[in-house]
């Protein structure tokens, strides 16, 4: 157990997440807040078995555990369209992709089950899937086809490859005409029974973060350009085209996902979407 008063938060080890970490106010928490680095599955997985108490994870794994969790209101990564970091490179038109192996990496669990959903329920192809850690160059030399997420994914889009490029979240919206959130920000239902005072400070310091990132994205192109590479106009489009919100759209989207994810037996039921809210007098 980690003593009282300390809060074990998780960041997703992508630029995705910048928009919101890059302003957080750390000084104003001193050593209650420990932070914990990881690709998402990382993350989904250290959430569950309560080493980390609140952070980013992927939508899918809060939808597997929904009973554990509650969701910060006004934060995610989402899209309307092309995300341009959930990439499925592929040999040949995805309609010819039966019977053939596509590559999945083992840092994701919503993007993978998206694209189980996309090539079962829109394409009406059944590939056989195999998991793989993120290397474009490896996977390709045993599939037809590969996804890869967030970093891994931008650094192969920048390479000259030979492949097809599928977008997800431009599949996604083509299909079904919807937002889909790829993270949420969760918390434990043990931590907001032991820290309600807490818990809702560092909701709050987010919101406070992201609205200044929305302010200054300079600072956040910048950083990203020299931990990455790249052009600055690149990481402009790219934080341009992600959301970070979590209202009624992204969730009416999300909820479309897990109802598709139970209707293939990927979730045993469609996960209802529980919102954390501030009750931290009255609790
Ligand atoms: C937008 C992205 O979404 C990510 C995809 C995730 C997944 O597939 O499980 C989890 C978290 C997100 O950071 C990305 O990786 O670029």
């Amino acid at each position: 157990m980690q003593p009282d008063s300390l809060i074990r938060i998780g960041k997703i080890n992508y630029t995705n997440v910048w928009p919101i970490y890059h302003f957080f106010p750390h000084e104003r928490f001193g050593s209650r807040l420990q932070w914990i680095g990881q690709v998402p599955t990382g993350l989904n997985r250290a959430m569950l078995a309560g080493e980390v108490d609140m952070g980013a994870i992927s939508s899918f794994a809060y939808g597997e555990s929904h009973e554990r969790y509650e969701l910060f209101p006004e934060l995610s990564v989402s899209a309307l369209g092309n995300v341009n970091s959930l990439l499925l490179f592929h040999k040949k038109p995805l309609e010819e992709l039966d019977g053939c192996t596509v590559m999945l990496p083992t840092s994701s669990a919503t993007t993978v089950n998206l694209l189980k959903i996309v090539l079962s329920r829109f394409i009406g192809v059944t590939p056989t899937y195999v998991y793989a850690a993120p290397s474009l160059d490896t996977m390709m030399k045993h599939a037809d086809a590969a996804l890869l997420i967030g970093d891994d994914a931008i650094r192969a889009s920048w390479q000259d490859t030979p492949y097809h490029v599928s977008d997800m979240g431009g599949l996604w919206q083509h299909y079904t005409g919807e937002w889909m959130t790829f993270a949420v920000w969760a918390v434990r239902k043990e931590t907001i029974a032991r820290e309600p005072e807490l818990v809702a400070a560092v909701h709050e310091a987010f919101l406070q973060s992201k609205a200044a990132g929305q302010k200054d994205p300079e600072s956040i192109v910048a950083a990203a350009q020299a931990e990455i590479g790249g052009t600055a106009d690149y990481w402009r489009g790219y934080f341009r085209n992600l959301s970070h919100d979590f209202g009624p759209e992204q969730r009416r989207g999300l909820s479309l996902y897990y109802r598709y994810a139970a209707e293939l037996g990927l979730l045993s039921e469609p996960a209802p979407i529980h919102m954390w809210s501030d009750n931290s007098v009255t609790r």
